[in-house]
């Protein structure tokens, strides 16, 4: 066996890739390349460009660079699925329609859903506890409940690369436990390869094989979990001062209180200082 047989091949590949809302550059120069079967967690603040980073991988907004599997070819409708962080619900259809919508990169031209693609849909609403809302309309559902059926739509594509804009922020933590770990199960059982932007550090961390942090549009630091949440990177890219604990063998990210300025009080106040972080050395190009 070569080292070559040993090293994963890569699902998707990403080169300078950029992106502009009304000439203002939100996304720059970004370089990612992701392995067959792994699970990358995108974390970074509000505004640092996940979302669109995730969706000009599937060609929804506008970028330069390219975008290539790892095979060479150009990503088609079957080979990306996006978990969008709002989508539009449309009124009157039903839980197991809107599923059904996932398969729709699998039909031909003018082709309706045939008996499989019903079983595909019905199997993914059954594995994510779903199946007694099958026939309720989608605007008859809690946010949680609706946050699951719109992953349920992502998964019963059955695309190789799933990518999903903040797959877990409506749910309590039984389910985010659920559906996290039926994706995890897809990924170690199919080769799934996942993409997740996640605004919980350690969930982030517990998940993800690598961590990408964005920064401002850029990509600040990528490596394993243990590499990218370091107290001073996270602090500093955040804008605020965070603790990181290990607890139970996963780390855990807390913020940390600012400590208040009091006249006289001896010791430095802690604050960190927004600056542009200097780029560790992780592996990013
Ligand atoms: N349609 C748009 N038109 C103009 N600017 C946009 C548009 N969508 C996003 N932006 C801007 O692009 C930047 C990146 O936004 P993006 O939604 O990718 O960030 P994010 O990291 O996903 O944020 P959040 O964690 O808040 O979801 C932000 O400054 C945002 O205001």
């Amino acid at each position: 066996m070569t080292t070559a047989d040993l090293t994963p091949a890569a699902a998707l590949r990403a080169h300078d890739l950029r992106v502009a809302y009304d000439g203002t550059e939100v996304l720059r120069g970004m370089d990612l390349e992701l392995r067959t079967g792994e699970w990358l967690g995108l974390i970074g603040p509000n505004g640092s460009g996940k979302s669109t980073l995730l969706r000009a991988l599937v060609g929804l907004v506008p970028s330069s660079g390219s975008v290539e599997l790892g095979t060479g070819g150009t990503p088609g409708p079957t080979d990306l699925s996006l978990m969008p962080q709002s989508p539009e619900l449309p009124p009157g259809m039903t839980v197991v329609e809107y599923v059904l919508l996932g398969r729709t990169a699998h039909l031909g031209w003018l082709r309706s859903e045939s008996e499989s693609d019903r079983r595909v849909a019905i199997d993914v609403l059954r594995r994510l506890g779903l199946a007694s809302f099958a026939g309720r309309t989608v605007r008859q559902l809690s946010g949680g409940e609706a946050q699951r059926v719109v992953i349920a739509r992502a998964l019963a594509q059955q695309s190789p690369v799933l990518l999903l804009d903040e797959p877990t922020s409506a749910l309590d933590v039984g389910h985010q436990v659920e559906v996290l770990e039926l994706v995890d199960e897809l990924r170690r059982e199919d080769g799934l390869t996942v993409v997740a932007a996640m605004h919980d550090l350690g969930t982030a961390a517990r998940y993800a094989d690598r961590l990408a942090l964005l920064d401002r549009g850029s990509l600040a630091a990528l490596g394993s979990p243990a590499e990218v949440l370091s107290e001073d990177l996270v602090s500093r890219v955040y804008g605020h001062p965070v603790r990181v604990h290990e607890l139970d063998g996963h780390l855990v990210v807390v913020p940390a209180p600012r400590v208040p300025r009091r006249t006289g009080a001896p010791g430095p106040v802690p604050l960190p200082v927004r600056t542009r972080p200097q780029r560790p050395d992780l592996g990013v190009s």
